[in-house]
């Protein structure tokens, strides 16, 4: 729409910048701004005030000048677009699931040293290399906020140059922590150390000088609990970014398959989808990560659940149709790049249903397309916004079998 030469940001595109019906690209906007020829922006009714004072400084969000309302658009946006992309049309699209400010359950950060000894610790600047230190934060759980800010008063009193990544993840135990490229070298700056992890009640420390992540710290094993069931947690597996988005997911799923006899969880991970099933269903959960699949097993072995884990590259080896008879439902997550050769298999099989849990919208439509090539319909689509403030989009969808 055009108001008086005013043009009308109408949403928000895939990288973050407001878009008008022209096709004008304006960063910082919200949907509903109105932007002069100039550049000059009026705000509209969901541009708000970022809560943050880095934010526009600080890597970790993107979009905090954007109010909930338009948030949720712009997720469910995406999702819906990239359907139709494909020549799909969603019979019903849940209402968008965002997670909440401080929910963030695990986070990648570098930390460096700063001026005059002091460390500084936070995402990546935006568009840079540079680290703006996280004084604030409106993302991450409570929990990996406070021990970031132990992890920078603990660098700040090491000597000597570095550049360090910490993978942080918040687990039953407390917080698990990796750290990268931190010289720990002698008695002293290992018993430092110990005294920082004791200090802090972290759940493990792990650290990696270039040749694999190895424990320094763990006074009982770590596990995280899905669907109720304890999980060994190996170091770097996959956990959906926040608790309530994982809910919103699983809860989808279960409502879904949740009167099947039988399911697959294909790219299962730990078994997020598989323990969060009714406990009677028998679940095929296969995945490529060897020590996820020992985790689950050990798990549902522990738990007496009836769960075949697998190790197996669906990528290279996607089960085949003949070994998908005995499913009724099949429930996939694959990571970004999709699933195209197992999606393939499933297109040929019989399964009468298939939950796809997705990060990537464009990804997930095109393999969506094969499906609805071979007759599946896509019922159902629930957007969710797990990364808040930020341009990326999950989703769980429902495709049936013509005739379910
Ligand atoms: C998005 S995660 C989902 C994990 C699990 N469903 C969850 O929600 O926690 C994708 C999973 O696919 C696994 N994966 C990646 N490539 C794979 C492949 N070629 N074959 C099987 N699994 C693979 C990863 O190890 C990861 O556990």
């Amino acid at each position: 729409m055009s108001v008086s030469g005013l043009e009308e940001i109408i949403r928000i595109a895939a990288k973050g910048d407001g878009v008008t019906a022209s096709g004008r690209h304006v960063p910082g906007t919200a949907p509903g701004d109105l932007v002069a020829a100039d550049g000059t922006i009026t705000r509209g009714p969901h541009h708000i005030d970022p809560p943050c004072r880095l934010f526009g400084q600080c890597g970790g969000c993107e979009l905090q000048q954007v109010d909930d309302t338009g948030l949720a658009d712009m997720v469910k946006g995406r999702v819906v677009h990239a359907a139709r992309a494909q020549g799909m049309e969603p019979a019903r699209v849940a209402p968008t699931h965002l997670s909440p400010p401080r929910s963030r359950r695990r986070a990648s950060l570098r930390a460096v040293n700063g001026g005059g000894g002091r460390a500084l610790i936070g995402f990546h600047a935006a568009g840079s290399h540079r680290v703006v230190d996280l004084r604030e934060c409106h993302v991450l759980a409570p929990d990996l906020f406070t021990i970031s800010g132990r992890l920078r008063n603990y660098l700040s009193k090491r000597k000597g140059k570095f550049s360090a990544e910490i993978d942080l993840t918040l687990i039953d135990q407390g917080v698990d922590c990796t750290i990268r490229n931190l010289p720990v070298e002698g008695l002293e700056q290992t018993e430092d150390l110990l005294d920082f992890c004791r200090d802090t009640a972290l759940a493990r420390l792990s650290l990696d000088q270039g040749f694999g992540a190895e424990t320094f710290w763990e006074p009982e094993p770590v596990t995280v609990t899905l669907g109720g069931v304890a999980v060994p947690f190996p170091q770097g597996a996959f956990l959906q970014a926040t608790q309530d988005g994982e809910d919103a997911l699983t809860g989808a799923v279960r409502g879904w398959l949740g009167d099947c006899r039988a399911v697959a969880d294909l790219f299962a991970g730990l078994g997020t989808f598989t323990f969060a099933l009714p406990p009677h269903i028998p679940v095929l959960a296969a995945e490529a990560a060897r020590d996820a699949v020992l985790a689950c097993k050990a798990a549902a072995s522990r738990h007496r659940r009836p769960v075949e884990a697998v190790h197996r590259d669906l990528f290279r080896n996607p089960l085949q149709p003949a070994e998908l008879a005995r499913f009724d439902g099949v429930v996939l997550d694959p990571p970004r790049a999709g699933a195209r050769s197992q999606v393939e298999q499933l297109a040929a099989s019989g399964v009468a249903k298939i939950a796809y849990v997705s990060c990537n919208p464009v990804s997930w439509s095109r393999d969506g397309a094969l499906l609805a090539a071979a007759g599946y319909r896509l019922a159902e689509v629930r957007p969710v916004g797990q990364f808040r403030w930020s341009t990326h989009v999950e989703l769980a969808s429902l495709f049936l079998k013509d005739g379910e």
